[in-house]
């Protein structure tokens, strides 16, 4: 299956290392306002991250799923539709939300909103990755791993075609995978 890699962007060390330091940034800064997340991951993408980044953070979360993907023309949800909705109540709860990449950052917005509405108190997100150069919405997580360029990746929950996640590592696929 490594085959398919053309070249690592991000290491597994790398991803080890700066997973650590996030959840302990994450810890500290919950700690001065003496709250405690809810952890929420979206899925599929977001669950390596989500595995690796959960060992750092030391406060006594808990956490739980959703599913979104793109949808057009539910008013009440703006653009996506929930494919799988959380377990609990999030009212008066603060969010951390989890993602695998900021990329045009709709999901991110859209997601955002929808917590705010159903009552969270506070929402905040941790994205492993952050394409910048892809945004169309204005949003920014509030943690990032790696700032990544314009290129599509794979690895680490990402997917091509749903495969691939379960790589170590974030790399970029070779175009002959594409074709
Ligand atoms: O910033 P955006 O342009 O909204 O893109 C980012 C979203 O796209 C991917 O999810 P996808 O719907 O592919 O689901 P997956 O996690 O199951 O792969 C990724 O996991 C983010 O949730
Ligand atoms: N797998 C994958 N999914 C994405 N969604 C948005 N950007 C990307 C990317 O680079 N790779």
């Amino acid at each position: 299956m490594r085959d398919v890699i053309d070249r690592i962007l991000v290491s597994e060390e790398e991803i080890v290392k700066r997973s650590s330091e996030l959840g302990k940034q994450i810890s500290d800064d919950y700690r001065k306002t003496n709250e405690t997340p809810l952890v929420v991951a979206l899925l599929k993408g977001s669950v390596p991250f989500l595995a690796e980044l959960i060992k750092h953070i030391d406060l006594d979360i808990q956490f739980d799923f959703m599913d979104v993907s793109s949808y057009q023309g539910t008013e009440s949800i703006g653009d996506i539709r929930i494919d799988k909705d959380l377990d609990c109540s999030v009212k008066g709860l603060s969010i951390l939300l989890v993602e695998d990449i900021v990329d045009t950052g709709r999901t991110l917005k859209e997601v955002t909103k929808l917590l705010m509405n159903k009552g969270a108190k506070d929402v905040k997100v941790v994205s492993l990755l952050d394409k910048p150069d892809r945004r169309v919405v204005e949003i920014e997580a509030d943690y990032v791993g790696f700032e990544i360029p314009n290129e599509f990746v794979v690895g680490f929950g990402l997917d091509y075609d749903q495969k691939y996640r379960n790589l170590p590592y974030i790399g970029v696929l070779k175009p002959e995978v594409y074709k």
